[in-house]
């Protein structure tokens, strides 16, 4: 099989734990070709964000319409997008393009607790490109801020606010339980026919976990041209998530929060531990 090309739409963590960095070591990881359109630098270290110059529009358009002139591409990861100019300039590569395989990451606020995208563009994000993934990928604060409801933390109640953002337009949803308290990390899956997956794993007891949701977006972009349906995509990701959680501690990139091990030398080799 050919190696698939998959493109990340997000900022730059110089942590290397989240953002265009994750993504692409993700990519890597997973057998996928990576390429990769920046819409903002970030000051970042695992103890937070100290800054963020967000790219112009204009120049993440460019970025785009060079790159798609001459690539394939068979999936796209999509996450920090800032601001409104960047929300547009990014719909306007999807329609253009035709992009095929559309994950997008609704990055909202950081693990640290600072924002990545100004709160006037939730706006956009819930109007204009959610309709267009075919697979959004929320946490519990992002769902309920994409709803304009209160963050829920119980499995019942994800359900309906994932049912509700299919409401909304999204053509499936993966909400996350991250941010559960609990033995294990369930993610529940809802597609159109109202169908509804649940995917769980231990939950690894670190502080490292920076980085989990661009990882488990950017896994799933790979897998999923590589596999028969979400499902399995999905499925395979987060067993990939996890392991990168398993071994996050041995890293040393920080005294904040720390990113997840792209293990990827050993899991390549299919020597899971
Ligand atoms: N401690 C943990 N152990 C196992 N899985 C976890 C843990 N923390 C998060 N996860 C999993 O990581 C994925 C990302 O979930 P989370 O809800 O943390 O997303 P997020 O807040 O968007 O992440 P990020 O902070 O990177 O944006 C989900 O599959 C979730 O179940
Ligand atoms: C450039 C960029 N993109 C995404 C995140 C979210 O990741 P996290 O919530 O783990 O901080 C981040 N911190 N930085």
């Amino acid at each position: 099989m050919r190696t698939c090309n998959i493109l990340s739409i997000a900022g730059s963590d110089p942590s290397g734990g989240a953002g265009i960095q994750a993504d692409l070591k993700t990519f890597s990881a997973l057998g996928g070709y990576g390429m990769a359109v920046v819409t903002a630098l970030t000051a970042q270290s695992t103890a937070g964000v100290a800054g963020v110059q967000e790219v112009p529009a204009e120049f993440v358009g460019s970025q785009l319409e060079t790159l798609l002139n001459d690539a394939r591409v068979d999936a796209v990861k999509i996450g920090m997008l800032a601001n409104t100019g960047v929300i547009r300039a990014v719909v306007k590569a999807l329609d253009a393009y035709e992009l095929p395989c559309v994950v997008l990451d609704p990055v909202m606020v950081a693990k640290s607790g600072d924002r990545l995208l100004s709160p006037d563009a939730i706006d956009a994000v819930r109007t204009e490109l959610v309709p267009r993934a075919d697979l959004i990928t929320p946490n519990l604060p992002e769902a309920a801020e994409l709803l304009g409801e209160n963050e829920r933390h119980d499995l019942s109640s994800m359900r309906e606010q994932a049912e509700r953002l299919v409401e909304l337009g999204a053509t499936r949803v993966l909400l996350k339980g991250g941010h559960l308290s609990g033995q294990s990390s369930t993610d529940l899956l809802v597609t159109p026919d109202g169908l509804t997956e649940t995917f769980s794993a231990e939950r690894i007891a670190t502080r490292n976990t920076h980085g989990t949701g661009c990882t488990l977006s950017s896994a799933i972009a790979t897998l999923r041209p590589q596999r028969r349906n979400f499902s399995e995509a999905v499925r395979e990701a987060k067993d990939y998530l996890t392991e990168a959680l398993r071994h996050a501690d041995e890293l040393d990139a920080g005294r904040g929060k720390g990113p997840v091990h792209h293990f990827h030398r050993l899991w390549a080799a299919g020597e899971r531990a």
